[in-house]
């Protein structure tokens, strides 16, 4: 099949009319071979389907490598000291008002789990097809999958980047139900985000000036998916997207990326890169946070450029509230002076909301005033 031909950049007169992209997007979902399997097979044009409209690109004339911010980079070596905790409460505390993301280094997750996790992801997309397309999958029901943008047949521009997903709401993953080429990194690297998450929630309950176990407490952080990237080198990187612009509906994001770089933060109306530091995880806070804590901590929005250099690889834990629970603004922040910004809801209803608005924020949504 060839993707290319009835594609072209450019729209001449009556081309939108004759263009089916139900089609296009149909036979590219039936290879199973993803984003990697369009590059494998030679194409030098980005197919119609994963083109995204002028305004959702990079600004070629705003090169984020050119602003002078510098997203936080936070050493957690010595938490549990206390003059040095509480130097690291405030860096977080001040980082997650002003930026919603930062940088940790020295946060107990061995280099070498991380190293192997992102070992791990390439190797699965990049072994034969045949065992690949076994985990090719959209359902929801099914603990873990590999597709090309979940979203794929109702997007109108689709990402440059294939996955492989593992959620764990429902308990631990049994190590057979685990593909072989992952099955070791993945149950080693989520040991070590169960561990991290613990700290982050002392440390973030302690930055918002509540009790250490506040966080843990109302169940608003488990680690609950963890979402795997492989962003092939890409053609012509300036008319699609890897990631498009979004914030996290989660309440925490803690995100492996290699040494490509290409996540970029939008700050202040910059964006700007977020360099790969080796040994480092991003932490970004996501929308429900900013709920709970009613505006005090924000969420970021975020994306990833498709790139020449390729492939990227990156893999993301997202912490969520427990299901059961119903989340508002923290009543120890509220008073008359400070009244609640938005109303009560479950991970469920905030989720169905994100997903209605084609990923954005759907805060708004949910505000009272
Ligand atoms: O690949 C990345 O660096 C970011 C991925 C991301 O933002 C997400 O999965 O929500
Ligand atoms: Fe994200």
């Amino acid at each position: 099949m060839d993707f290319t031909s009835s594609v072209g950049n450019k729209l001449v007169p009556g081309d939108e009319l004759g263009y089916d992209r139900a089609k296009e997007v149909k036979e590219f979902d039936e290879t199973k071979a993803g984003v990697k399997g369009l590059v494998d097979s030679g194409v030098t044009k980005v197919p119609r389907f994963l083109i995204h409209p002028p305004e959702s690109l990079p600004n070629p004339m705003l090169s984020p490598a050119t602003t002078h911010f510098q997203v936080p980079v936070i050493d957690l070596q010595g938490f549990e000291q206390s003059c040095r905790r509480m130097e690291i409460v405030d860096q977080i505390r001040k980082a997650s008002e002003t930026w919603g993301i930062f940088q940790m280094i020295n946060h107990g997750v061995p280099v070498s789990a991380m190293d192997k996790m992102l070992e791990a992801v390439q190797q699965f997309h990049e072994q034969p097809k045949e065992e690949k397309i076994k985990w090719y999958s959209r359902d929801l029901k099914q603990p873990v999958k590999y597709y090309t943008n979940m979203n794929l047949l109702v997007s109108k521009a689709a990402s440059w980047r294939d996955s492989i997903s593992f959620d764990f709401k429902y308990g631990p993953l049994n190590l057979a139900a685990l593909p072989l080429a992952c099955r070791e990194s993945v149950s080693e690297y989520w040991k070590h985000m169960i561990e991290l998450s613990k700290t982050l929630k002392e440390l973030l309950s302690e930055a918002l000036g509540l009790s250490t176990d506040y966080l843990a407490n109302i169940e608003c952080m488990k680690p609950e998916l963890f979402l795997c990237h492989y962003y092939p080198a890409c053609p012509e990187p300036y008319l699609t997207l890897g990631t498009k612009k979004h914030s996290d509906p989660s309440s925490l994001t803690i995100l492996l990326q290699d040494n490509i770089g290409g996540l970029q933060v939008l700050h202040q109306d910059n964006w700007v890169n977020v360099p790969p530091v080796h040994g480092a995880l991003v932490v970004n806070i996501g929308d429900l946070l900013q709920l709970i804590t009613n505006d005090k901590f924000r969420s970021v929005e975020h994306r990833v450029p498709a790139g020449r250099i390729g492939p990227r690889i990156s893999a993301a834990c997202f912490l969520n509230p427990s299901p059961a629970r119903k989340l508002g603004p923290i009543k120890e922040f509220l008073s008359d002076s400070n009244p609640p910004i938005y109303r009560e809801t479950h991970i469920s209803e905030y989720a169905a909301h994100h997903t209605s608005k084609a990923g954005n924020s759907a805060l708004s949504h949910f505000k009272l005033l």
